[in-house]
């Protein structure tokens, strides 16, 4: 590990980040406020999100190392940033150590012998993990834990993946092509994506590739009528958007006006003018086009526990609890959304979760029910293997009416 000095400014970032994100506000929130009328350097809003996103990662990890207990108060912080920079040998005017060199190696061998504690794993996480995963697990629970990649998906209305990664190394973003997903490009420097012309432009998305894996499961062809019944913002509607090049009919529901209208002005962006958004407001919606589509994508609500490298802040306020009310909406979705598949046509059940309560046995369930569908493939995407976030798909036949 090499040892790096931060500013008081970069400090005071990562702590006020801490702070909020321990009072219980979302991520992307608290990077927001952080950074707002700042004007940051593109590496300054790396090194604070690579440092706060570290610390969030394993906050009980910090927390046992600081002699301090989860729920953290605002004091807690200074001493868990303390512990935070010895332990990657960070410096800063703005932090003074806690503990004596010696003291400090003596309390990270204690802490170090918890495996789940150093993988920054809540307790309720790695019993559901043990018990949904077995010895799988372990793997999984460290993976979660490393620093995101990050990904973009080249918009093939307007480019393709060679001419993306061109256009951007002129714009100081360097990229490599990624194996396996075919639109994506990993991005290997801190540079900013979204001040480049290229994004204003429409050229790419930022998504992850095994977001993009799960979009082309679907296997959509220009000219077909295709339901993405959960679309949320719309990353994987504007995916299949460019698969479709721009032709045939993409229906975009979600029971959120507020995401349908994000996606409207994503898709504009993207020119994406084969989409159509929906709000879903009673089982109506549904029922209304019933046997009409060629292709549904059922991208569930879920637990997210395959997103945990993004979305660090959320396994700390998160338990077990709500995943029985989860899964029964999940089940609930697969059962009645799956009307709107035409015979013959293809639907794809998908969540970012890569634990077999969510997936594998929520489509055999359905499978028991339904003689009527059939299932063609299954994949997990698991993120020790791939270095992606974790998701899962089903792709289901409807063989009859
Ligand atoms: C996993 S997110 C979708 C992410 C999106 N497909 C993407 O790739 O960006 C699940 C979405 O399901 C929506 N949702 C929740 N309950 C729903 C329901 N009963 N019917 C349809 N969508 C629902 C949520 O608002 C959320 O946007």
């Amino acid at each position: 590990m090499s040892s790096a000095m931060l500013s008081v400014e970069q400090t005071e970032l990562i702590n006020a980040v801490i702070e909020h994100a321990i009072a219980g506000a979302t991520l992307d929130r608290v990077y927001a406020k952080a950074f707002a009328g700042k004007r940051l350097a593109a590496s300054d809003q790396a090194v604070i999100t690579t440092h706060a996103g570290g610390l969030l990662r394993k906050l009980n990890f910090y927390t046992a190392l600081a002699g301090r207990q989860l729920p953290l108060t605002p004091q807690d912080i200074k001493p868990l940033l303390a512990v935070y920079f010895q332990h990657q040998a960070l410096h800063s005017p703005a932090v003074k150590s806690l503990l004596a060199p010696a003291d400090f190696a003596k309390r990270l061998e204690q802490v170090s012998t918890d495996l789940a504690l150093v993988d920054g794993c809540p307790a309720w996480l790695d019993e559901l993990g043990q018990r949904q995963l077995g010895e799988r697990w372990p793997a999984e629970r460290a993976a979660l834990a490393c620093e995101p990649t990050r990904f973009i998906r080249a918009n093939l209305l307007k480019t393709n993946v060679e001419k993306l990664a061109k256009r951007l190394a002129k714009e100081g973003v360097s990229t490599k092509a990624v194996a396996g997903a075919p639109t994506a490009l990993e991005v290997l420097n801190t540079a900013s994506l979204f001040r480049t012309e290229t994004y204003n432009d429409g050229w790419f998305e930022q998504q992850d590739a095994g977001s993009q894996i799960v979009a082309e499961a679907l296997d959509v062809k220009p000219g077909m009528r295709v339901v993405d019944a959960c679309a949320g913002n719309g990353g994987k509607t504007l995916a299949l958007a460019a698969m479709m090049q721009g032709k045939g009919r993409l229906l975009a529901m979600d029971v959120e006006q507020w995401k349908l209208d994000n996606l409207k002005k994503r898709a504009k962006r993207a020119q994406a003018h084969n989409i159509e958004t929906r709000l879903i407001t009673s089982s109506k919606t549904i029922k209304r086009i019933a046997l009409t589509a060629d292709r549904v994508l059922l991208d569930v609500p879920c637990s997210g526990l395959g997103v945990l490298k993004r979305h660090p802040d959320t396994k700390w306020g998160d338990t077990e609890s709500r995943l029985p009310v989860l899964a029964e909406l999940q089940q609930h979705i697969l059962t009645s959304y799956s009307r709107m598949l035409k015979v013959d046509g293809i639907l794809v059940y998908s969540t970012c979760s890569i634990m077999p309560n969510e997936n594998h046995l929520q489509v055999q369930r359905f499978l028991a029910e339904k003689p009527q569908f059939e299932l063609l493939d299954e994949q997990t995407i698991w993120p020790s293997e791939t270095g992606f976030d974790g998701f899962y798909w089903a792709k289901i036949k409807r063989v009859a009416e």
